[in-house]
This record gives C-alpha cells, sequence and structure tokens, in this order.
C-alpha cells in the first residue's frame, strides 16, 4: 500500500426529509445564497423544501448553471455574491451545480484572474466562502469531495481544479430529490460512478486489501442497481444504494494508498468539451478501448477484476481478459449507453481534433506512470471508433 494523507470534512446528511436539518447547519444569521440549474430544482419541489429549512434566514437565489457549468455564467454569480454580501453557498442540483459553487466559493475572495484557478489546477486558491449542497443528481461525489470541473465558453475549455478549502461543509443526500431524474441522467450517474471506481482501481496490485474488496462491492452494487433501476425507477432503496455509491466512489476513501489513472476522465473531458455530450457517456466509450490498448499495464488488475466482480475464473489469461471487457462494454451497452464514438458520428477527424486539445491542456502524457502518451490516447480514440 502507498503513502496516504486522507482528510474529509463533509458531513453527510442522509435520507427522506433531511434538507429539513438544514436549519442545523446554518446559524441564524447566515446570508446564504441558493444556486441551482434548470427548472427541475424549482419544479420537483426541492427548491421549496430548501427555502422552507432556512427559514427567516436572509438568501437570495441563484438559478441557471448549465450542465458543463461554464466560467461566463458563474462570474454573474460572484459578482451577485459580493454585492449582495451573502457568507455562504448552497449548491441544489448535481454535479453541474455543485461545481459551480465550489468554483464561485474560491473566485468570490480569489485576488486576481478567477480562470487561474482552473490554470492553476486550484493550487492558487488560497480563501474560499464555505458551502453545502443538496444532492438531486446521483453521479459525481462531488458532494463529498473537493474536485470541480469548469468550462470557458469563449476558449471551449474544460479544466479540473481541486482544493480542500471548497470540500462542502455538509452534503444532503436525499433520494426522494432524485426521483425527478429523467432515466438517463440516472443512468449517467451509474456510468460516471462505475468509471469513478475504476480510475482508482484498474491501475496496477499495491496490496490495498482494503481499498480492493471496496472497490469491488461498489462495481459489483452498480452492475445490480444498472439494470434493476431502469425496471423500477420508484425503488427507494435502489435509489438510496446508487446515490451512496455514488458518494462513496469519489470521496477520497477507496482512492487512498493506492494508483490511479485519470486518463479515460481526462479524454473524455475533452469529448464533453468539444461536442457536449453527456459527461459520463464520453467515458462509456473512451473506458472499454483503454482497457483494451493498455491491457499489458492492467493485466494483473484486469484478471482480479474478472474474477472477483464477474466470476470469470476459467479459460486462459487473455480468455479471462476479453470476456471482462466484453461484460463490461455489455454492462454500458445493455444500460442503453453507447461504447463506440461512431455512435455519435465522431470520426478520424475529431479524433485529431481531441488530441489537439489534449495537447494545448498539457495532457501528452497520461496513466499512472505517464504511458498514455499522446499516441497512446490516439490509440484508445481509435479503438473507440
Ligand atoms: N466534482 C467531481 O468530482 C466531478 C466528478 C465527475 C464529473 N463532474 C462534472 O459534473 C458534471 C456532470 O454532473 P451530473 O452528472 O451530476 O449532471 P448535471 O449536474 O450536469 O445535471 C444533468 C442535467 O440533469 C438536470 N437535473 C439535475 N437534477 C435533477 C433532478 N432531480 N430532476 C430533473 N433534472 C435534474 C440538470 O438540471 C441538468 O440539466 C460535469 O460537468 C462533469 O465534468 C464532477
Ligand atoms: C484527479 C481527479 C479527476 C476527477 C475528474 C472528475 O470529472
Amino acid at each position: 500500500m502507498q503513502n496516504f494523507e486522507f482528510y474529509n470534512p463533509t458531513r453527510v446528511l442522509f435520507g427522506k426529509g433531511m434538507i429539513a436539518k438544514l436549519d442545523e447547519q446554518l446559524s441564524p444569521e447566515t446570508r446564504v445564497l441558493i444556486l441551482y440549474g434548470g427548472a427541475s430544482a424549482e419544479r420537483s419541489g426541492t427548491l421549496g423544501e430548501v427555502r422552507a429549512a432556512l427559514g427567516s434566514r436572509t438568501f437570495k437565489e441563484f438559478g441557471g448553471i448549465e450542465a458543463n457549468p461554464t466560467y461566463e455564467t458563474l462570474m454573474k454569480a460572484v459578482a451577485m455574491v459580493r454585492e449582495e454580501k451573502l457568507d455562504f453557498l448552497l449548491a441544489v442540483g448535481g454535479g453541474s451545480v455543485m461545481d459551480g459553487t465550489k468554483f464561485v466559493a474560491a473566485a468570490v475572495p480569489f485576488e486576481g484572474e478567477p480562470w487561474d484557478i482552473l490554470t492553476s489546477k486550484g493550487e492558487a486558491v488560497k480563501k474560499a466562502l464555505p458551502l453545502g449542497t443538496v444532492v438531486t443528481l446521483p453521479a459525481t461525489g462531488s458532494e463529498m469531495n473537493c474536485l470541480s470541473v469548469i468550462s470557458r465558453q469563449s476558449t471551449g475549455d474544460k479544466l479540473l481544479f481541486s482544493n480542500p478549502l471548497v470540500y462542502p461543509r455538509f452534503s444532503v443526500l436525499d433520494p426522494m430529490r432524485t426521483m425527478s431524474l429523467p432515466m438517463k441522467q440516472v443512468i449517467n450517474g451509474v456510468v460516471d460512478s462505475f468509471v469513478h471506481v475504476m480510475e482508482q482501481y484498474m491501475t496496477h496490485p499495491v496490496d490495498g486489501m482494503a481499498q480492493d474488496r471496496f472497490s469491488e462491492g461498489l462495481l459489483s452494487s452498480l452492475i445490480e442497481i444498472g439494470p434493476r433501476i431502469m425496471a423500477t425507477p420508484d425503488d427507494y432503496d435502489l435509489r438510496s444504494n446508487l446515490m451512496w455509491v455514488a458518494t462513496l466512489a469519489l470521496n477520497g476513501l477507496i482512492g487512498a494508498g493506492v494508483p490511479h489513472d485519470w486518463t479515460t476522465h481526462m479524454i473524455g473531458h475533452e469529448i464533453t468539451a468539444k461536442y457536449h455530450i453527456d459527461h459520463a457517456r464520453t467515458l462509456a466509450v473512451v473506458f472499454p478501448a483503454l482497457l483494451k490498448v493498455c491491457r499489458e499495464a492492467k493485466r494483473a488488475k484486469l484478471l482480479q477484476y474478472a474474477e472477483r466482480v464477474w466470476g470469470l475464473k476459467d479459460g486462459t489469461e487473455d480468455e479471462r481478459i476479453d470476456a471482462v471487457i466484453r461484460k463490461t462494454e455489455g454492462f454500458f451497452e445493455n444500460l442503453g449507453v453507447p461504447t463506440r464514438l461512431s455512435a455519435y458520428e465522431i470520426g478520424a477527424d475529431g479524433i485529431n481534433d481531441l488530441l489537439g486539445q489534449l495537447k494545448d491542456h498539457d495532457m501528452t502524457h497520461l496513466g499512472e506512470h505517464g504511458e498514455v502518451t499522446l499516441d497512446v490516447s490516439r490509440k484508445i480514440l481509435e479503438t473507440a471508433a
């Protein structure tokens, strides 16, 4: 196991009706900005529950945060916080709203050009406003991590920053608040969570016994939840399990002390930035291709995954690896999520453009050992064609 430092300050309030506990998390004089995305926050009744829980506190509202939140929109929220002298940010939404809120928290006190929060990958962040979340889409785990992905319309960039100062103070996870989700978004959450686990698992063995078993448990849970939630979308227990699994997939626990490989996400971000394809759906295209191209570097963990998660013990090593990659592709495809670039009509020219974006973003070497060069990234994208 590798050395690690684990820190996660986020209080999780899980279950039906937990929005009411907001009242216990915020002092009466707190001046709150509620940030949200589209009309669903209002239509689903979630915003109404939040307003009721805030009681007589001063609060303002900022809506319209897009899927793949943009710098341009978020800077309007920054101006509002400064003008209204607000001191707490409350995200009501999915990963886009939570990430956008983390950016606003860092940008309000930031001295200098706020986009440098992204270009510095969060290194430049020295102060941040406190924030909390009310989760309406289980997928990203943003509710319990210090990561944020922000796009810039003017340049087409989609970049990640992280800083411990933007961990939510608390996050409310009420599965009932996800019932208004279109099934497509529910499935996006299954796929995004699955690949989050894989980015922290599918590397090489370091005897992280607890981390491996924990990750394999999350993967097995998602493999069970995915088809079942499509069949019974109103099942509260399934929704509960998806919500908690999605949070655990990226709150730091399974990634502590083990190698990571975020190649799939880094390439996926570029596909979303250029083609505006849902984040999770880019991952379902890239990840299986990455397994095929990087199978030697990941041989040991592929075999462990095949046996422990899919029960594949028979045949030669290569037969088991081929089988488990097919199983993984089949898992995505059976959820109605394509695993080929051709499903989105992205061809050779698109692949060249995507590689250019990776180069522009200093991502010419990815993978746990930097072995995923631009040439390997090309192979991955060509394999995914
Ligand atoms: N911070 C992280 O750790 C992390 C991890 C992975 C991805 N991301 C980023 O998160 C973003 C994706 O977030 P997401 O997958 O949660 O989707 P999202 O937040 O973009 O929401 C997708 C759509 O669903 C709608 N929606 C949300 N909740 C709803 C509800 N309860 N009912 C009806 N509609 C609802 C939103 O308004 C939006 O239109 C991307 O920008 C991605 O890069 C962040
Ligand atoms: C290094 C962690 C990258 C997380 C990407 C979230 O989209």
